[in-house]
């Protein structure tokens, strides 16, 4: 069968094909978009704590992933036989096929986004609370950007999906493509000339399309962007627009005033297992404490007690003299979170924000909180500088070793202006290389005066920075010492002969191994 091309390239040339084109555009972009938004309230909901919410959204996605688009075109452009009151605005067949397209597109956009959202990794979520940030700050500046980044190549085949699936709504007589085709063939017979077309068409907006996503996803991928380092004159220049930094806000340590912290008889269980026995632990003001334990003996734990990332089952953790959080209060409480502002957190694994810049990274709590001024945003040089990362302020985390991570965090975590400064184990993920310089801005930071709680493995790092250090076992205080005590007591009982030999000192006292 001989093709009639000069009919066929006639095609390209009529009206009715190019309004059908835009028919086609609009509703598919249309469609994709607003299940796009829709898609994701209900991933959100499918995620979220309500049990009905979720339930509801479960079934939501279930019954429109079930349901064939054309079945569900041909309803719902017959429901004003149920629903009178519908008939003006489903009797439009672009109304009717949009409704059904978004209907369906709302449950398969919800799967895509949940996938995005679950791959947010906790420590993210956590890093954002450590900040003070509230459950939206949180997702609008942390989850959603890294969430739509992830999930965008399979948003973008949805697209793709969904500007094909539009040729179904001919069912319902709209003159998209195929039924601008299928008008035109019942009247001349030329009917593979005319599918022909209708496929080059479908492949010309499929193609302009794909290409400005493409464009929208090289744009939008991290890994592409490498900006470089400050070279040593553009930070010479950039420090001298500088004021020097004064990491520890000046808090009187006068006596009789409150301790920094205090926690009273705390105990932490998950299930049936303690991991806090009745703690008890008092920190004033610039004292440095480092906890140190066998593995799994719950310092972790205490310290994100602490910061509210736990909540505690029995006791009171009181913050200059204030209570902060009590048994079974939820961490989410407006006091745990304006005690949560006082406290800074460095986690073991960075938890820096992947998609912004490490200034940004240091900015983003203090903008948050209503306080990122040009002063703020010189603040946070500043900090940078003292972390030793001034030349790094533009990059992106991935573009830094563990180490200068871990100094980005430090110096994120003092943006907020913390009265006390938490570390779990902030050294355990680094090469051993790479330990020396977090432990020398940590030792800088005792010197200034921060009053810091330290879990760490690193013995002879806590000997020298230590006021005291605490032994943990069995999520109980065992211990609770100054660095000479350890070193130098000469009638050891057997507890400090447990810890020192636990820290790889001889059971005379001396240095850990
Ligand atoms: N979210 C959780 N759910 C259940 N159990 C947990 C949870 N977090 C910690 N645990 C348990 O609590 C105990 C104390 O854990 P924790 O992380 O506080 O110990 P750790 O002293 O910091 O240990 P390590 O030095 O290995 O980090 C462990 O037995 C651990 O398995």
């Amino acid at each position: 069968m001989e093709l009639n091309w000069t009919y066929f390239f006639s095609l390209f040339s009529m009206a009715m094909f190019w309004r059908a084109v835009v028919t086609v555009v609009e509703l598919g972009t249309l469609s994709w978009l607003i299940g796009l938004v829709l898609g994701f309230c209900v991933a959100s909901a499918q995620l979220s704590g309500i049990t009905a919410l979720r339930a509801a959204a479960k079934v939501y996605v279930w019954f429109f992933r079930s349901v064939p688009l054309l079945v569900l075109l041909v309803f719902v452009f017959n429901s004003p036989q149920i629903f009178p009151s519908a008939g003006p605005a489903l009797s439009i067949p672009f109304v009717s096929g949009l409704l059904s397209l978004v209907l369906t597109e709302t449950a398969y956009m919800a799967e895509i986004h949940r996938g995005g959202l679950m791959s947010v990794s906790k420590g993210q979520r956590e890093a954002g609370r450590a900040l003070g940030l509230g459950y939206w700050g949180i997702q609008a500046r942390i989850v959603v950007p890294q969430a739509f980044r992830i999930a965008l190549p399979t948003l973008v085949n949805e697209y793709v999906t969904v500007i094909k699936l539009t040729s179904l709504v001919s069912v319902i007589s709209l003159p998209e493509l195929l039924m601008t085709g299928q008008r035109l063939y019942s009247q001349n017979f030329l009917v593979m000339e005319t599918l022909l077309a209708v496929a080059v068409y479908y492949v010309m907006i499929v193609s302009a399309f794909g290409a400005a996503f493409q464009w929208l996803e090289r744009r939008l991928d991290l890994q592409r962007r490498q900006p470089a380092s400050l070279d040593d004159k553009a930070c010479g220049d950039l420090r001298a627009t500088l004021r020097p930094v004064a990491l520890v806000p000046p808090l009187p340590a006068v006596p009789g005033a409150p301790l920094a912290l205090e926690m009273r008889g705390i105990s932490k269980s998950y299930g049936s297992q303690k991991v806090l026995d009745i703690v008890q632990l008092r920190v004033a003001t610039g004292e440095v404490l480092c906890l140190i334990g066998p593995s799994g003996s719950g310092k972790t734990s205490l310290i994100r007690t602490i910061n509210a990332l736990e909540a505690i089952d029995s006791g009171e953790i009181i913050l200059f003299g204030e209570s902060y959080l009590t048994a079974g209060e939820s961490p989410d409480s407006e006091r745990a979170r304006d005690g949560v502002r006082r406290i800074g957190m460095v986690f073991q694994s960075f938890n820096l924000f992947p998609h912004l810049t490490v200034l940004d990274n240091v900015l983003m709590a203090p903008a948050y909180h209503g306080l990122g001024d040009a002063a703020m945003r010189d603040f946070a040089l500043g900090l940078l500088d003292k972390v030793g990362l001034l030349a790094h302020a533009y990059k992106y985390p991935h573009q830094l070793s563990g180490g200068q991570q871990q100094r980005v965090a430090i110096a994120r975590a003092l943006a907020m202006k913390p009265d006390i400064m938490l570390f779990d184990e902030p050294t355990s993920a680094l090469d051993p290389e790479l330990v020396g310089d977090v432990l020398r801005v940590i030792q800088r930071l005792a010197k200034e005066g921060m009053t810091m709680l330290i879990v760490t493995h690193e013995m002879e790092f806590a000997l020298n920075i230590s006021d005291r250090v605490v032994f943990m076992e069995g999520g109980k205080l065992q211990m609770d010492v100054s660095p000479d005590v350890l070193r130098n007591q000469p009638y050891p009982n057997d507890t400090l002969l447990r810890v020192r030999k636990f820290m790889g000192m001889p059971s005379h006292g001396g240095r850990a191994a």
